[in-house]
């Protein structure tokens, strides 16, 4: 699994300070990525002492991951709510968050907005005073250089995100492309968010304007939880 930003002892603190928010017969939705493996592993070992605990995948690696940890799993068509989700940020600003960097944010978002709270885990490298990082945007394959245009016209710079170990792109657990979109400095994310989702052929973007409650920023001597 790709690491990045701050150290797994800060990623970890982050993650199993989330996972003691999960309460027995909770349906949990299980972000992607390093700080989120923890939490994963950590409500794993939960439910391993007796915990009843049902959670709701946002990826393939997320899927893995909780099978491994001997986890429950469900789907948004079998449950009627989603008690909380857990999940991780390439950075943040409050609650203003930029998500995607494992390619994960459409399903992420479909999950982390159908959940009563999104509890966010992250190292603190992952915050910012305003959000500058880029956007990545799932886009159809077909809609690759139509929307790459219309991305430059609103100020972006995109560059299609290309696999390490693959000649050729990345392409998503939903079978499309991304576009990482860098747009310097974002001063008002919602209105760059309501701009993206506009975009004929362009699935989901990595913008999760306020969407997060708590923010659990794992620190070598600690973990700080702002609330929102
Ligand atoms: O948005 C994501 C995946 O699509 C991840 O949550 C984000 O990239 C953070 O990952 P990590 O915890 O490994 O730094």
């Amino acid at each position: 699994m790709k690491s990045t930003g701050g150290s797994d002892a800060e990623k970890r603190a982050a993650g199993e300070s989330a996972a003691e928010a999960v309460e027995d017969g909770a349906v949990v939705g299980l972000g992607t990525g390093s700080t989120a493996a923890h939490a994963i592993r950590a409500i794993g070992r939960k439910v391993d002492s007796g915990l009843d605990a049902r959670g709701i995948p946002t990826s393939f690696q997320s899927r893995e991951l909780a099978k491994e940890a001997g986890m429950p799993l469900t789907t948004l068509d079998e449950t009627d709510a989603v008690d909380l989700a857990i999940d991780g940020a390439d950075q943040f600003s409050g609650p203003h968050l930029v998500k995607g960097g494992g390619a994960a944010h459409a399903r992420e978002k479909i999950v982390d907005a159908a959940a009563d709270r999104l509890l966010v885990v992250a190292d603190p490298s992952k915050e910012a005073e305003r959000l500058d990082h880029p956007v990545p945007v799932e886009v159809l394959p077909d809609a690759r250089t139509t929307v790459a245009a219309e991305i430059r016209a609103l100020g972006g710079s995109p560059t299609l995100r290309s696999a390490e170990r693959k000649d050729g792109p990345v392409v998503t657990d939903n079978g499309n492309l991304v576009l990482d979109c860098d747009f310097g400095e974002i001063p008002n994310p919602a209105e760059l968010a309501t701009d993206l989702a506009a975009l004929p052929g362009a699935v989901e973007h990595g913008l999760f304007v306020g969407m997060a409650d708590e923010i659990h920023v794992g620190r070598e001597d600690g973990v700080e939880v702002e609330e929102f």
